[in-house]
């Protein structure tokens, strides 16, 4: 299973969704899978991200986290992507990034990725659902194959548990509520899993 290559891509204001997405990189670890931990370009003006100092420290402490490339895409078997739910939407950084892949998409590297998404949210029913499949929209023009939770796993039932894609609530503080790791390695197991399904049958 080792030869299975993962990309996490994620956009994260304040830590959430960076938090989501190294614990996906735990469970490709368990799996014995090739992980990068990517985030998108960040594109809100600096004076608006100083006036949040959780936004600034955040901003800062990934400041190494490599920005990911249309090059990542095209290396990745699996990319799982993470992206706070923003007016029950994506995130506009993580829209910019899937909106520069038309070259790559155009040459056809996009086909047959597989593909699954995350997403936080403040309320319980703050769009979770509506952000996964705005995500999902784009991946079926890429022609990628979405590899969704369904009920495969006790995990759903859980913290963060969502048939869509993992969901993690967050409270004011910005602290996730409950412990969503065992939803996020199913997730990332299950998308390997398919992902080495689709390698071998090439
Ligand atoms: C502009 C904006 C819009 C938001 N929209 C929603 C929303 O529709 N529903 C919701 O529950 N939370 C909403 N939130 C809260 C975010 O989802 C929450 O802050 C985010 O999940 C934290 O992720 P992060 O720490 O990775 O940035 C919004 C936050 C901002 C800044």
């Amino acid at each position: 299973m080792g030869n299975v290559k993962l990309a996490i891509v994620y956009y994260s204001s304040t830590g959430t969704n960076y938090k989501l997405a190294q614990m996906a990189a735990e469970g490709a670890q368990q799996f014995g899978a090739e992980a990068k931990i990517l985030k998108v370009q960040e594109l809100a003006p600096e004076s608006v991200i100083a006036s949040n100092p959780a936004w600034k420290a955040h901003v800062d402490a990934t400041a190494n986290i490599p920005v990911v490339t249309n090059d990542d895409i095209v290396w990745a078997d699996a990319i799982m992507f993470s992206t706070p739910t923003r007016f029950g939407n994506m995130a506009s950084q993580m829209k910019q990034f899937l909106d520069t892949t038309g070259g790559i998409w155009f040459q056809g590297k996009t086909v047959n990725k597989a593909v699954s998404a995350m997403t936080s949210a403040q309320n319980e029913h703050g769009g979770q659902e509506a952000t996964i499949l705005s995500l999902y929209t784009s991946m079926f023009h890429w022609g990628a194959i979405v590899v969704s939770p369904g009920y495969t796993d006790n995990s759903i039932y859980a913290a963060g548990g969502n048939p869509y894609g993992t969901s993690a609530t967050v409270d004011q503080d910005g602290n996730i509520k409950g412990d969503v790791k065992g939803a996020v390695i199913h997730q990332t197991k299950r998308l390997l899993s398919v992902a080495d399904m689709i390698k071998k049958g090439q």
